[in-house]
């Protein structure tokens, strides 16, 4: 290298080793994404979305080893930090799912060894981020932060809740029968959104207690439930929209306030589209779902940024797996010693 850019990286580096922690924000957003399916393309709106909301923090893909290179090529050319995991699998068990493909959804729980982040927003593949939800990582540590979920769909028809017509979301429309059924149950959130604090203790200790329960319906939305019981708080409802809400709980949503759409109802997710299965010829879901597309092929959104290559090698979130690198990329390239390729705008 040359003297010059020698020196500067030297003088980076240094101011770098004084940059008071709180310099490195080590916040971030994180999607989960599994398989070699479609969706890839909620991450690439999800990553969009992000960006046009502004948000001050990256997008980490928290990626089962299943996911095809294409889609990982595409998902960094959108400057999305990919972030491979080791699968978790459930206690072996003939538990029906909710969805059978809930069973890889156990995985999310890696997530937690993300301990480069103070703290992450997990977000659904199947969310879009319509408003910016920064402030967010404000929120005081030491709790878990998410939106109550509705009992209201078939797909809970497994439960006491669903059988009496009992929803936490109208208590009183049809009170819980403590008499018959003992407590009402805890408050339940909805796993396609929350805000957590990595912690190497509680990945150990989610684990360790996943290997002891048996696996529900709900997958790691349950456990999760189950895990943090005594630690969550509910927050409004316009940080995770479960679309179910438009039709059994239209009391509880005012749609201009919405900020984060949650496509989980059966038939919502916009890439794969169809408007034949039941509410999805709505036309507030016909909006929301425009609205997911016209982000996805907005080719303004797309990644400009350079995709970081260090010695050749594209730096992911792995490279970042310290935490402080990706800063201290920035840092270097600030320097002009880190070789930057302009990445190609794709998805
Ligand atoms: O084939 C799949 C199925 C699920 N997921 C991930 O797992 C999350 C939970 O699944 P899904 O959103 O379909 O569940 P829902 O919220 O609809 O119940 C998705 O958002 C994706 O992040 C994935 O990557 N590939
Ligand atoms: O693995 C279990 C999943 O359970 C949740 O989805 C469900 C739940 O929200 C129900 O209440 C709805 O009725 C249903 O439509 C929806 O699919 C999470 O969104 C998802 O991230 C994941 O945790
Ligand atoms: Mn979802």
């Amino acid at each position: 290298m040359a003297p010059e850019i020698v020196r500067r990286a030297a003088a980076a580096v240094a101011a770098y080793g004084k940059r008071p922690a709180a310099a490195v924000s080590r916040r971030a957003y994180v999607t989960f994404l599994a398989g070699d399916g479609d969706y890839w393309k909620g991450v690439v709106g999800l990553a969009k979305g992000l960006r046009k909301v502004k948000s001050a923090y990256p997008l980490v893909v928290a990626m089962l080893p299943d996911v095809p290179e294409g889609h990982r090529r595409i998902l960094r050319s959108q400057g999305c930090l990919v972030r491979e995991i080791e699968p978790v699998h459930p206690p072996e068990n003939q538990t029906q799912f909710a969805m059978a493909y809930y069973v890889i959804n156990y995985s999310k729980l890696r997530i937690w060894e993300f301990v480069e982040y103070q703290k992450m927003i997990y977000l659904d593949a199947d969310i879009q981020v319509y408003d910016n939800i920064d402030h967010l990582f404000d929120l005081p540590g030491g709790h878990f932060y998410a939106v109550m979920d509705c009992f209201c769909e078939k797909t809970w028809s497994h439960t006491p809740q669903y059988q009496i017509g009992y929803c936490q979301q109208c208590p009183d429309k049809v009170s819980w029968p403590e008499d018959k059924l003992g407590a009402p149950p805890a408050l339940y959130f909805n796993a396609g959104m929350f805000v957590h604090e990595p912690s190497l203790a509680t990945a150990e200790s989610l684990l360790k207690t996943l290997k002891s329960i048996t696996p529900t319906p709900f997958a790691e939305q349950d456990f999760l439930n189950m895990f943090f019981k005594d630690i969550y708080k509910p927050i409004a409802g316009v940080y995770n929209l479960v679309l179910a809400m438009l039709w059994r709980h239209p009391e509880n949503v005012q749609l201009d306030k919405v900020k984060v759409v949650h496509y989980c109802a059966a038939g919502s997710k916009p890439w794969r589209y169809t408007g034949k299965e039941a509410n999805m010829d709505r036309e507030d879901i016909k909006m929301l779902v425009e609205k997911w597309w016209d982000i996805y092929n907005d080719e303004s959104l797309d990644y400009k940024g350079p995709a970081v290559v260090v010695d050749g090698v594209p730096a992911t979130a792995g490279a970042a797996a310290d935490g402080l690198k990706q800063p201290f990329l920035a840092v270097l390239s600030e320097a002009g010693v880190v070789h930057y390729v302009a990445a190609p705008s794709a998805a």
